[in-house]
């Protein structure tokens, strides 16, 4: 098992990872979830020992990393998968890792096939692509058959079969009883993946549950309704009746109506009193992804803006209106994704904070005056809140 406790990162003026507090357990796949600046790698490092933490601790099966008797064997890695000798061919880069560690040389020839790099064993790995450079990060991490592994950004470059086979893998490994703790920005991949998650924004903890509660408790159910598509006075005839009886009506991308706030039962009775004929009633439960994008709203450094390609666009005919577009579901409706007001002290979610030694100056209790504000709020660049030191 994986535990931190209060764990605090800072450089210079910068806080990483401030007071984070969770488990890791065995026999599960956790996913690592947070955005771009959060603190993932940061924890990750401090987790193997390749940062010190500036408070706080964690530990691995009751150890520190670096006092982990025979650490190579007990935990496994993939942290950044370009951080490989180029010059060495695959099978001597894991022959070296192998020898530092005690492991016999047969182990790389069974690692190298568990990855599917035997063809390619002899190559240099700095002719290696993007997505075999993971399969050997992902090799070097399974070389001591350790019961703990980590794994930032496994997929990352990877092909359909590879993150297909990288699933079924990390999903092996916790059905073996070992604690799996992966990171991903893929929200799809995420959900069929990992059974729970520990979420954080700004380096703080935001979610520490199993994936299927972290959808429930973060996303709305909503109906989808389909009109015919040839009859577009009957979606908008819906459209008005459904929105009388109380209900928030979106429109999706596909053309159908996304409903919340009506029961199901509801929808049809007001489609029935207005005569709309439907060709598509259904619940739904928002994605991972959706609820994932409601949670961290409030906690996005990076942000793009919309391209207004100022001076470039052809100017109306005098006279002439823009067309008026329905809301389209998730696309900048904070009534939607925006997440619950922020807790006293800027924690946007309420979740249990875990006794943390003596206690510390919050450093995100003021919001920065360049952050963005709150959900849905417009930024005008990419932005940054804080100043850094260099990585
Ligand atoms: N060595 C360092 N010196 C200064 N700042 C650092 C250093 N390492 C990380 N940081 C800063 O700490 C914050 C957290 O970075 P980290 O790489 O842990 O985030 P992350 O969640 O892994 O991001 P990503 O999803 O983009 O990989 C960032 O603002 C980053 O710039």
């Amino acid at each position: 098992m994986i535990e931190a406790v209060g764990l605090t990162k800072r450089y210079g003026a910068k806080t990483a990872v401030y007071n984070l507090s969770f488990q890791v357990k065995p026999g599960t796949v956790t996913g690592f979830l947070g955005p771009n600046g959060s603190g993932k790698s940061t924890t990750m490092r401090m987790i193997l020992g390749l940062d010190n933490p500036t408070s706080g601790q964690v530990t691995i099966g009751g150890y520190p990393y670096r006092r982990l008797p025979n650490a190579p064997r007990q935990v496994g890695a993939l942290l950044d998968a370009k951080a490989v000798h180029g010059g060495r061919h695959a099978r001597n880069h894991l022959l070296c890792l192998a020898q530092l560690s005690g492991i016999p040389a047969r182990r790389v020839d069974e690692v190298l096939g568990v990855v599917g790099l035997q063809e390619v064993a002899r190559k240099r790995s700095q002719g290696f692509s993007l997505g075999m450079g993971q399969r050997l990060g992902i090799a070097a991490a399974l070389l001591g058959d350790p019961q703990v592994l980590l794994f930032d950004e496994p997929v990352n470059g990877l092909d359909p079969e590879g993150i297909l086979w990288v699933r079924n893998l990390m999903k092996s490994l916790a059905a073996e009883g070992r604690t799996v703790f992966v990171s991903s920005h893929l929200m799809s991949e995420m959900a069929l993946t990992a059974d729970h998650l520990i979420v954080i924004g700004r380096g703080q903890l935001l979610a520490d549950m199993s994936v299927r509660d972290f959808i429930s408790h973060n996303s709305a159910d909503f109906a989808r309704v389909r009109t015919p598509d040839s009859e577009p006075q009957q979606r908008e005839k819906l459209t008005a009746a459904l929105t009388e009886a109380g209900g928030q009506v979106l429109s999706e991308p596909d053309g159908a109506l996304r409903i919340m706030g009506l029961p199901l039962p509801r929808i049809s009775e007001l489609a029935h009193t207005t005569d709309v004929r439907l060709w598509e009633l259904s619940p739904h439960q928002a994605s991972l992804e959706e609820a994932y994008m409601r949670m961290t709203q409030g906690v996005v450094d990076y942000r793009s803006t919309v391209d207004a390609k100022a001076g470039l666009q052809q100017q109306l005919p005098p006279g002439a209106q823009p067309p008026v577009a329905m809301p389209v579901a998730g696309q900048g409706q904070p009534g939607w994704y925006a997440p619950p007001p922020p807790q006293q002290g800027g924690q946007p979610f309420a979740m249990p904070q875990a006794p943390a030694g003596p206690p510390q100056p919050n450093p995100y209790a003021a919001q920065p005056a360049d952050a963005p504000a709150a959900a849905g709020a417009a930024t005008t660049e990419m932005t940054k809140p804080d100043s850094e030191g260099p990585r």
